[in-house]
């Protein structure tokens, strides 16, 4: 398999797979994708029922991953595979477990891994590819990475103690909880440097771009990326999509939808890329926060990105985005894989542009072809929901997970949608206990491994928004 850039009018799909492993962004400011999605049949996806069942979630994201990476030895990656996906690390042998809540209803639980957030399903992985790669190179790797509160931790739990590996994380100042503060800035180990960014997640996000595209800079300090502009992180994701679908039929001819919690559009962009394999999906369902830029565009044709003023601080706030990165990858398939329009949609925005779709006759497939719904859910949606679910299924749920359940119930009380809905359950309720305590009077449970969070000593610098300061600090902490 081969990668193009979302912003190479030439179409030219050059890349191989561990080349956008390391290299994160690609040299153009693109994201990078396969250069087609691989069909699978009904034989294939009977063949990874038998998979799941006999040998385990790794087992599957072996055979997933063998259709899109041509330059690892199989067997090397079945044993990155095992090595990411274990019991012990995911506190459960089934690492994706589904709860059927009702018939039109089930929760994916993707949060059980070492930080309590979906993002440990992909890092976990990246960790290994990373730590293979770079033996195999004989090189080292500064991982510079921005989060919203789930991203950084995990990333820094997957990466910490790997000889060949510094990571430098963004975090927006003082938006993130309590709880992922200590856990992200509690890491003391001198190659872990944590930043706090006088600004939004958008900001650091996009330090993260201009560093990244200072290609004499990027090579010069060999700079990694751990974001889901990596490629690596969309294909981890794309198997719990599947393993979800397995377990909530028992035919290959049944479809199951998916309510997705989003902000960066990464999530949702791995079972866009499930879906269009041929993994029988109906609707994607986009569920935003306050923060509804892409709900307004699935809605409207038009995406109108907010200015970091603009940007609200809400009870979910990992999802406290409103520049999500991977939907670039989604309007290059909606356009037809049209590159020079890409670019010219998406080079825009670092000057808080947008773009208006409405009257491009490809914008109808997004529903039509493509499955997605969309739709928002407020502070009080979200605290009512966490309450009813509670009430009604005895489930507690994280803020994020609140936001997907809120809008799976608008589309399936309105008809919108007719196949039984997977909730993906992106972190667990301990990260965010005030808006637990808001909602049940109580506060949520804490695993036995966060136990000793609360009187960690904190390791972290705050620095103004600049991407030149970040770059000084990568370049003192390397030398
Ligand atoms: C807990 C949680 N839920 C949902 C999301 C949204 O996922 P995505 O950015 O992939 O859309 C994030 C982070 O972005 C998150 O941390
Ligand atoms: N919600 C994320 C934001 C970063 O998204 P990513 O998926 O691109 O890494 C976070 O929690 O940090």
């Amino acid at each position: 398999m081969r990668y193009l850039s979302t912003r190479d009018a030439s179409g030219d799909a050059s890349q191989r797979f561990c080349d956008i492993l390391i290299g994160g962004l690609a040299p153009d400011g693109g994201l990078y994708l396969p250069e087609s999605y691989p069909q699978v049949d009904d034989a294939t996806l009977t063949s990874w029922r038998r998979l799941l069942e006999e040998k385990g979630y790794a087992a599957l994201a072996h055979a997933i991953l063998s259709l899109y990476i041509d330059d690892i030895d199989s067997e090397d990656l079945l044993g990155i595979c095992r090595r990411a996906y274990t019991a012990e690390k995911f506190r459960t042998e089934d690492i994706v477990p589904v709860t059927r809540l009702d018939e039109r209803l089930a929760l994916g639980h993707l949060s059980n891994g070492p930080t309590a957030a979906f993002k440990d399903m992909a890092m976990q992985l990246l960790g290994e590819l990373f730590e293979y790669e770079l033996a195999r190179r004989d090189q080292s790797l500064a991982v510079l990475g921005a989060t919203s509160g789930d991203t950084g931790s995990s990333a820094i739990f997957a990466l910490k103690g790997r000889a060949r590996i510094h990571v430098f994380m963004l975090s927006p100042l003082g938006r993130m909880t309590p709880f992922q503060q200590a856990q992200m800035f509690s890491v003391d180990d001198p190659k872990v440097v944590n930043l706090a960014v006088d600004g939004v997640f958008d900001d650091c996000q996009d330090i993260v771009k201009k560093v990244a595209s200072d290609l004499e800079f990027k090579e010069l300090h060999r700079l990694g990326a751990v974001n889901s502009i990596n490629w690596a992180r969309l294909l981890a994701q794309v198997v719990y999509y599947v393993a979800c679908w397995i377990r909530c039929t028992e035919r290959n001819d049944q479809q199951v939808s998916f309510s997705v919690p989003t902000g960066n559009f990464g999530d949702v962009c791995a079972g866009h890329v499930a879906k269009q394999m041929g993994v029988p999906i109906d609707a994607l369902v986009v569920a935003t926060n306050e923060n509804d830029v892409l709900d307004e565009f699935f809605r409207t044709g038009v995406y109108r990105v907010r200015r970091s003023a603009e940007t609200q601080e809400t009870s979910s706030p990992s999802m406290d985005i409103s520049k999500a990165s991977n939907f670039e990858r989604f309007v290059f398939d909606l356009l037809g894989r049209d590159g020079a329009r890409t670019a010219e949609l998406f080079s825009g925005l670092g000057t808080g542009e947008g773009f208006d779709l409405s009257d491009v006759p490809a914008l109808a497939q997004a529903r039509s072809r493509y499955g997605f719904r969309s739709g928002r859910s407020t502070h009080a949606d979200r605290v009512a929901t966490i309450a009813a679910v509670d009430k009604e299924f005895g489930v507690v749920v994280d803020p994020h997970t609140a936001d997907a359940l809120k809008v799976a119930f608008d589309v399936l009380d309105g008809d919108d949608v007719a196949t039984p809905v997977v909730v993906l359950e992106t972190a667990l309720p301990v990260k965010f206990a005030e808006t637990i305590r808001e909602a049940l009077g109580h506060d949520p449970e804490t695993p036995e491994a966060f136990a000793h969070l609360a009187d960690a000593e904190r390791h972290v610098t705050e620095i103004d928004n600049d991407a030149d300061l970040v770059k000084k600090i990568i370049v003192e902490t390397l030398t």
